[in-house]
């Protein structure tokens, strides 16, 4: 399921964009859509005033936009965030296997939301219109959020002490990814696989070309 991206089709294609991202996932992600693109990493605190996740997920791509755009005022700023909610809980990133192990039995047998928030930001955009784009002080932002239910297999207390052991899961949102060793815990996806991982390539995809960058040769 994905939220309709705030549409930027004002917005004139930059001469350069940079992908706002430490994460090496979203940079062979993008590599696949055939743009040219730069990585500056932005380092933000994770914190949100919003609480529900899909707002929050939007939020923090945003803000990681912006950080990055108060360093390059030339660019078009593309960020992403992923979060994994589970009864109105956020599980972050596990910070050691004993709660990977922890994430791992919450997430067992059950269905959990993944969230990934995408924002793209033209430091030196037009004014926004004021209805489908969001005017910031240094420029203008387009942003969507799409969201995808993983149901994990019951997964038993030996396998969830490999893989905690395994160290595939502690960089990434909820403990597991589901683009490796993770995709054995598994048992059912419904919505967006990319997302999962981290970059909604549909999404991304909209946003790219709404703001007048060709994606697999096509604006
Ligand atoms: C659930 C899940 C998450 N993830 C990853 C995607 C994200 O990289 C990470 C969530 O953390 P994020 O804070 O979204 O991203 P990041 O810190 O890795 O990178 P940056 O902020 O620099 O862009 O979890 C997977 O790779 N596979 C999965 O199955």
């Amino acid at each position: 399921m994905s939220s309709e991206p705030l549409a930027a089709d004002h917005l004139s294609p930059s001469s350069e964009l940079i992908l706002a991202s430490g994460s090496p996932r979203r940079r062979e992600l993008l590599g696949g859509l055939g743009v040219t693109f730069r990585v500056v990493t932005a380092d933000i605190e994770e914190i949100s005033r919003f609480t529900d996740p899909a707002h929050v997920a939007r939020d923090l791509a945003e803000q990681k936009a912006r950080t990055v755009a108060a360093r390059e005022p030339h660019a078009l700023i593309l960020a992403s965030d992923t979060l994994v909610a589970l009864d109105g809980v956020l599980l972050g990133k596990p910070k050691n296997a004993e709660q990977n192990a922890e994430y791992l039995r919450h997430l067992s047998g059950r269905t959990h939301s993944v969230f990934s928030g995408v924002a793209l930001l033209e430091p030196r955009g037009l004014e926004s219109d004021g209805v489908s784009s969001g005017s910031v002080s240094s420029g203008v932002l387009a942003s969507g959020v799409e969201q995808t239910e993983v149901t994990f297999r019951s997964l038993s207390e030996a396998e969830i002490s490999y893989y905690a052991r395994s160290g595939e899961g502690l960089d990434k949102a909820g403990g597991y990814g589901i683009q490796g060793l993770g995709m054995a815990l598994v048992a059912r996806v419904e919505g967006d696989y990319s997302s999962v991982v981290g970059f909604p390539l549909g999404l991304v995809m909209r946003l790219l070309r709404a703001a007048g960058v060709p994606v697999w040769g096509q604006s």
